[in-house]
């Protein structure tokens, strides 16, 4: 089965507002994919329809050849925009909630991710930054052994230096086998991680491609592209 996510005829309204206008699409197995667009495009919207924390109006969704549902879960890593873990824990209580509610937690893959990204297991979660919970959050998504990781404009608040890191962290753990849907406005540094690209402009799909093409094709980088396009939209 290579079709991971798999799309069509998604509507979902939000106090009358339609929010996300009658998607269709699928992602491969194995494909990083940019989930791209202005503020209020929809793209938080869609990730939690996803992680089946929001429903669907209309429209049909799978996750791994299955309807969402409890089971979808299983499959996906989720790094939700906020960060959703208690103030009073320390990061090393955070790694061991992870792993009794996940039973893919790797914790061995958790240390490991603690020494790349230079977290302090003993710091208390209240005492840390913005970028510093966003480390803590990308080290419990990507310690976790799923088909399927959700991010949700992980790397805002996070330094230059730390970000090549983490994407070459990134590339390691996606090595073909695992697929990743990344919202970000940071286009420019993730831009030589993405295999595909999907705009989103107010709820509606406006283009899903692959990077290649798009460089090779307009001979422009994302970023450029991706400015061409939403100037004009
Ligand atoms: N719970 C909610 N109640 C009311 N409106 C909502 C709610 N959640 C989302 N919306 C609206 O849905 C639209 C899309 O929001 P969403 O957060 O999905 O956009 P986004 O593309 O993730 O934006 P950003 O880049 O700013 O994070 C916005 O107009 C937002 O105000």
């Amino acid at each position: 089965m290579n079709k991971i996510v798999s799309v069509k005829g998604l509507n979902k309204k939000i106090n009358k507002k339609q929010i996300l206008n009658n998607l269709s699409f699928e992602i491969e197995k194995g494909r990083i994919v940019g989930l791209l667009g202005p503020n209020g495009a929809g793209k938080t919207t869609l990730l939690k329809i996803l992680m089946n924390i929001y429903h669907k109006d209309s429209g049909h969704v799978e996750i791994c050849g299955l309807p969402l549902g409890y089971e979808t879960k299983q499959h996906i890593s989720y790094m939700p925009e906020n960060n959703h873990l208690f103030p009073w824990m320390k990061i090393n209580d955070a790694i061991q909630y992870y792993n009794d509610m996940f039973s893919d937690f790797d914790i061995k893959r958790a240390d490991e991710l603690c020494v790349i990204l230079n977290i302090n297991k003993e710091e208390n979660i209240s005492s840390l930054s913005k970028g510093g919970k966003e480390r803590l959050l990308l080290m419990l998504t990507f310690a976790r052994n799923t088909n399927l990781y959700l991010l949700d404009e992980p790397i805002g608040g996070i330094d230059p230096l730390t970000r090549k890191k983490l994407i070459k962290t990134i590339f390691s753990t996606a090595n073909g086998e695992c697929t990743i849907l990344i919202s970000t406005h940071q286009l420019y540094d993730v831009e030589t991680l993405l295999d595909d690209v999907l705009f989103l402009h107010n709820g509606n799909l406006i283009l899903l491609d692959s990077a290649e093409h798009i460089r090779e094709e307009c001979g422009k980088s994302l970023e450029e592209y991706y400015m061409e396009v939403f100037e004009n939209a």
